[in-house]
């Protein structure tokens, strides 16, 4: 067999280094952004690799035989790069466009009053930041044509007061999702409340019927919880394989940590669960193709903790001092982002990442609660 030397050249490299191709796209501190649909290959990584005595075997064509070995040979291309950012404000916008036309078909087929999707919120206390992500959520819903409506109920509640609103909403025809927003007050027995909101308008997917499903083997829950619905939904738009992957979950949370490691599961990944109690965390990280952050530890997973070319899903939202911006701090998550970006393929920034995308995914599940509940009607 007679080979170029263009061609004898690429195959002894090919051999030599034992390694996979580095995408020609690679340019430094460049960042990449990809948001919507569009796909992400990993670009950028920082690589070591060893090549121990490789066998190069080639036939010049001249019937004479090389044969070399590559003994103790280290292969090293360090190359410091920058991981691609997954947009989850993008994401969500997008997403956003499409529950818009979803509501329109309904109001279409069932008419603008009949037809139009009912959100209820209820929120207990005064909890700033709940306060914000109701009235996000209040916003988001206007954006689509969703009609959303709050109750707003004091701190000192009784349980059964707050069973009362709940069971009211249940009855309203008018209402085809409800959503507690949680913490509640410590006096109240959250799954009490949560398993009374009516399973077809549980679009917080947080009745206990529809996390038992979620939990089991070729069952189906009605709904899924918004972020663990919305961490799935990013990597699905950003074809990120899960099928054989290693995904560690920080956290073990019944709002996040939980469900997205059952949801991982079904998706065919080898799941661990890390938590308090862990030992070597870093080095459990370490195994990790796909990160799932949801610890509520500013930065605490660090560069060195992330496997070269990992998928960093970062969903903490802690607040961090800043006197150099104007509030006095800064929103950051449980990822030292600007050192992990450097080692990731694709990372989640904070905010923008899966905070808009919980958003996004209840706005989804209320037209489908309304979608389900129309058809049912007629
Ligand atoms: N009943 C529920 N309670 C809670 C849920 C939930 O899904 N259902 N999740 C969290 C809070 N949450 C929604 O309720 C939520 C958190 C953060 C965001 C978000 O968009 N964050 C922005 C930053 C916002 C800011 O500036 O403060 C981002 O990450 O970009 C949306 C929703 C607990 N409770």
């Amino acid at each position: 067999m007679c080979l170029g030397s263009g061609r004898r050249w690429r195959l002894w490299r090919r051999c030599a280094e034992g390694l996979p191709r580095i995408s020609s796209g690679c340019t430094g501190e460049r960042k990449q952004t990809i948001g919507g649909a569009s796909s992400g290959a990993a670009t950028t990584q920082t690589r070591l690799a060893v090549a121990f005595g490789r066998r190069v075997l080639w036939d010049l064509g001249l019937g004479l035989v090389w044969r070399a070995r590559e003994a103790n040979r280290v292969v090293k291309v360090a190359e410091k790069m920058t991981g691609v950012v997954i947009d989850g404000k993008e994401t969500a916008a997008g997403i956003r466009k499409e529950v818009k036309r979803q509501v329109q078909a309904l109001e279409e087929k069932y008419g603008a009053e009949a037809g139009t999707p009912g959100l209820a919120t209820v929120l207990v206390g005064s909890r700033t930041d709940s306060a914000t992500y109701v009235r996000m959520k209040h916003k988001a819903c206007a954006e689509v044509g969703i009609k959303s409506i709050q109750r707003q109920l004091p701190e000192d509640i009784t349980q059964e007061a707050l069973l009362e609103v709940v069971r009211a909403l249940n009855q309203d025809p008018l209402v085809h999702g409800i959503l507690v927003q949680l913490p509640l007050p410590s006096h109240i027995n959250e799954e009490a409340i949560l398993a009374e909101v009516a399973l077809e308008k549980d679009v917080d997917g947080f009745h206990p019927l529809n996390i038992g499903k979620l939990a089991m083997k070729g069952r189906q829950p009605l709904f899924v919880p918004c972020t663990p619905l919305g961490i799935m939904e990013l990597l699905r738009r950003h074809n990120i394989s899960l099928a054989g992957k290693h995904a560690v979950v920080l956290g073990r949370s019944n709002i996040v940590g939980m469900p997205v490691a059952m949801l991982l599961v079904k998706a065919n990944a080898t799941v661990t669960v890390c938590h308090s109690q862990t030992t070597d965390l870093p080095g459990i990280v370490k195994q990790a193709d796909v990160l799932v952050a949801a610890v509520g530890r500013a930065e605490m997973v660090k560069a060195d903790w992330i496997k070269p070319g990992a998928v960093v899903i970062d969903v903490g939202i802690n607040s961090k001092d800043d006197p150099s911006s104007k509030k006095g701090y800064r929103l950051v998550g449980d990822v030292a982002y600007d050192e992990c970006a450097s080692v990731a393929s694709m990372i989640t920034p904070v905010p923008g990442g899966t905070g808009p995308m919980t958003i996004a995914m209840l706005l989804q599940n209320c037209a489908t609660a309304a979608s389900r509940t129309l058809g049912a009607s007629t």
